[in-house]
């Protein structure tokens, strides 16, 4: 067990103290060896950890989630359909004690998730939590939330059921769905929700702006919350005594199936400040970006039953693969860059100016389950891409003991295109330079040199045009979003260790290659 890398195991000796705590979740005694008697509690939502002592408070709190008791370092969150906006954040023990007196709808009040709604990729996000009481609000307040709702039906849907795949997937599979089957007068956003600074807290989903009347809507989203394990909301407008409009949020019941019960809480949407990083850090690691081999092999390694490719990129990683952090042989130069700034022309010219092996990623054994991949949500897309890099890793460290090596893409590409494409609205999203996000993977081969071409976006559109090849769906994406290609080339400059050389390739090919042998030159002594 590493408790830094959050990977944990568990032995056949322990496999005796599985036990039930309630329908969804188990918790699994780890042995003393692993990690003096800490308990893995797996649950629809996550999984937490619990220290051995805190087992006996277990307690149930609602149908579906369970409190637990932990020592001082853990940190516990409770997150469940009934109570997505329940968040629960316990630090030591003494903290607990008071706990069971306390009813839930208190704790609900006391502390809150983030809301973030995104209307517009350039606009401001709206930010929102949950109160169970209408607090007071400024004028300012009202009209930015009354700005984003609207007059409209609202509905907001959140994909927070099952394991990481499967909540990747339908989230997906929600989006395609709500694009191809909403009545046109139905619009939906992004939203996500987020407990600010605790990791993988992020559930994603839509909020639904519905201007219709038909009762076709309610019946989707009944569908919806069967065949894609999502939670639905409905929120209801109220105007006070002083004309002010609030909207209050409660769980979605079909009219026409469900009676109502009047037992589902009730609580007030209020506007807050955004955070300073956008939530899609919180979940980053190990979801967009992968910083180990084991990380990205235990993702297509979960996919294996509904991707039967998976097998088979496994199958390829555990043949091709050798450990190689060093390169100590000829250097290794890569090649980074937007698509058509010149990278295969210049690698080519590269291999033979340099009598050198020039090499891709992902390899060429990976292409027959490319666009397979690519069709699949980012944490399976990226998964694929980082295994790529590792073949390659692999191949670079048989042929650079033989002569140089020219890379085209690494790991430049997969994670500055999975950073940009997590973090949505304008390149200041981004996380800041230095973050822990743009570090390299500690057990991925380094290259000597990374070289990164840029050219105006005049220029690339040009030769875009001119080359009039078959594009992935993230180049077309390049093409049609601006900020899109911002922050990719932003997310390139960021990240380190080794960071990249900005090369100007707007010169004649051969301009370019004279100035990139010059470079080669003085930093790898070739
Ligand atoms: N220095 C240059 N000046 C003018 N045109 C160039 C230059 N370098 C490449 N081109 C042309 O631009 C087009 C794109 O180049 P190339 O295929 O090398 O880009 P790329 O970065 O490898 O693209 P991708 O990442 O999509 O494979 C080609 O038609 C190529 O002939
Ligand atoms: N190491 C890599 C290489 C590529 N990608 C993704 O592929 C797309 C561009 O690839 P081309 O072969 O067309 O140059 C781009 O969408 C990248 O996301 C990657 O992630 N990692």
């Amino acid at each position: 067990l590493c408790n830094k890398d959050r990977h944990w195991r568990v032995c056949g000796e322990c496999v005796e103290s599985v036990r039930r705590v309630c329908g969804e979740c188990t918790v699994r005694r780890v042995c003393a060896e692993c990690t003096q008697g800490v308990w893995r509690v797996y649950c629809a939502q996550g999984v937490w950890r619990v220290c051995a002592g805190c087992v006996e408070s277990v307690r149930r709190v609602c149908g579906e989630c369970t409190v637990r008791r932990v020592c001082g370092e853990c940190t516990v969150r409770r997150v469940c359909g009934e109570c997505v906006q329940g968040v629960w954040r316990v630090y030591g023990a003494r903290a607990l004690r008071s706990l069971p007196n306390m009813s839930v709808s208190r704790l609900a009040r006391g502390c809150s998730r983030l809301f973030l709604l995104e209307l517009e990729a350039r606009a401001e996000p709206l930010c929102f939590i949950l109160s169970c009481e209408r607090s007071a609000s400024t004028r300012a307040d009202a009209e930015a939330v009354r700005r984003a709702f609207g007059s409209a039906r609202l509905f907001s849907l959140l994909v927070d059921g099952g394991g990481r795949v499967q909540r990747a997937r339908s989230h997906a599979e929600l989006m395609k769905a709500l694009h191809a089957q909403l009545p046109p007068e139905c619009i939906f956003s992004p939203l996500t929700s987020f407990l600010p600074g605790v990791k993988d807290s992020l559930i994603r989903g839509f909020l639904l702006r519905d201007e219709s009347t038909s009762s076709s809507t309610e019946r989707l989203l009944s569908d919806f919350r069967q065949s894609h394990s999502v939670s639905v909301f409905s929120y209801e407008r109220e105007q006070d005594g002083d004309g002010q409009f609030w909207w209050c949020q409660e769980m979605f019941r079909s009219p026409a199936t469900e009676p109502e019960s009047g037992q589902s809480q009730r609580f007030y949407v209020k506007p807050t400040t955004a955070p300073e990083h956008h939530p899609a850090m919180l979940n980053m690691i190990n979801s967009d970006v992968f910083y180990r081999l084991e990380d990205a092999y235990q993702v297509l390694q979960e996919c294996k039953n509904v991707i039967p490719e998976s097998m088979a990129v496994l199958e390829i990683v555990d043949q091709q693969l050798e450990a190689c952090k060093q390169n100590e042989g000829f250097p290794v130069i890569v090649l980074e860059g937007l698509d058509a700034t010149g990278k295969t022309t210049l690698t080519e010219s590269l291999q033979k100016a340099l009598a050198a092996t020039l090499l891709k990623s992902p390899p060429q054994c990976l292409a027959p389950y490319r666009q397979h991949f690519d069709s699949e949500p980012p944490l399976i897309r990226r998964a694929f891409y980082a295994l790529g890099n590792y073949i390659t890793a692999a191949q670079i460290q048989r042929e650079s003991s033989q002569r140089p090596v020219i890379v085209d893409r690494y790991w430049h590409s997969t994670a500055a295109y999975a950073i940009a494409t997590a973090v949505s609205g304008p390149v200041e999203k981004l996380p800041a330079l230095g973050s822990e996000i743009y570090e390299w993977p500690s057990d991925l081969l380094r290259p000597n040199l990374v070289l990164l071409l840029t050219v105006s976006p005049q220029e690339r559109l040009r030769r875009l045009q001119h080359r009039g090849l078959g594009q992935t769906e993230e180049e077309t994406q390049l093409e049609v979003n601006h900020l899109f290609r911002q922050k990719v080339d932003e997310a390139y400059k960021r990240i380190q260790n080794p960071a990249c050389v900005v090369v100007d390739a707007s010169p004649s090919p051969d301009q370019v290659l004279q100035q990139v042998l010059h470079l080669i030159r003085i930093k790898c002594h070739l």
